[in-house]
């Protein structure tokens, strides 16, 4: 049976997704990001599944990174789940929000509530655990008067009651999450393809007056659609940064060719991180 790893442990988001997109594999819990893409590379799993952009926040910077200059591993799909923040307390605690002293939650779902937090909750301490499943666990474990932040699969998880729902700041709130595997054909999602995308990793040369430019305009001329462009440290220096870039189209043996012939006679370094399918979940 195929082994599907995730973002654990129990009631995270990760979990939700993994939960939406396959039935009935064998699942495996991981406590960090980096432990699950090392478990697919190691072969202990055949699959991960790891957060790699929210709506709101922005993108998983310790995902992508990890995968750029760690564990290079294909994307061979994309998941998109809706995201709904809840403020989640043991079941016997019956106060206000001003008697909430400190909240839990990974750094991304904490960012997605700041004015939440800000101006009903001013005076909590704020505390990032590794996910939101690890806050909801940590308020089961020790009670009182502290709360996390997480879905509503931690809170049936835990035990935990629903004090506040929805208390994300923007109600568009999506994550993208990437499924990891060495084997392509090990996917089954039986949902529908919304769209096929590829991403790409590009360096440019240094001290190359307008190279950036010149970049897109390789995907322009061929009218090819981008969906997202983003700069991240190379952590060799200030200053040097590559790009991730995604296209709204599946790889071919034209277009991307012809890319990455022209952007490597610029001096660029391209590396095709996945082409895959994308798929948009309901809960
Ligand atoms: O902590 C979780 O539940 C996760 O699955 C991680 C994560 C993230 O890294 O963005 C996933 C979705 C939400 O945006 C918040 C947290």
């Amino acid at each position: 049976m195929v082994k599907i790893g995730y973002l654990g442990p129990r009631g995270t988001f990760t979990k939700l997704a993994v939960d939406t997109a396959f039935n009935g594999e064998n699942k495996q819990s991981f406590d960090t990001i980096p432990e699950c893409i090392d478990a697919v590379s190691d072969r202990q799993i055949d699959i991960g599944v790891v957060p790699l952009e929210n709506a709101i926040e922005g993108t998983v910077q310790l995902t992508v990174d990890y995968l750029v200059h760690q564990v290079r591993l294909p994307i061979v799909a994309e998941i998109v789940v809706p995201i709904q923040q809840h403020l989640l307390v043991a079941s016997d605690f019956s106060g206000e929000l001003s008697s909430v002293s400190d909240v839990y939650s990974h750094s991304h779902a904490i960012a997605q509530c700041h004015q939440f937090l800000h101006t009903h909750m001013p005076d909590a301490n704020l505390h990032f655990t590794s996910s939101t499943g690890k806050a909801a666990e940590m308020v089961s474990d020790s009670g009182g008067d502290i709360a996390a932040i997480g879905n509503t699969l931690a809170a049936s998880e835990y035990g935990l009651t629903i004090h506040h729902e929805n208390i994300h700041d923007y109600p568009n709130n999506h994550t993208r999450f990437a499924v990891l595997a060495s084997d392509k054909e090990q996917i089954r999602i039986k949902h529908e393809v919304q769209t096929e995308k590829t991403s790409l990793l590009i360096t440019l040369p240094s001290d190359y007056a307008g190279a950036l430019y010149q970049v897109l305009a390789a995907f322009a001329w061929r009218k090819m659609n981008l969906s997202k462009i983003e700069s991240r440290p190379m952590k060799t220096g200030l200053g040097n940064y590559f790009f991730i870039v995604d296209v709204n189209e599946p790889y071919d043996d034209v277009l991307f060719p012809g890319v990455k012939a022209e952007l490597e006679a610029l001096g660029c370094n391209v590396t095709i991180l996945g082409t895959y399918p994308v798929y948009l979940m309901e809960l």
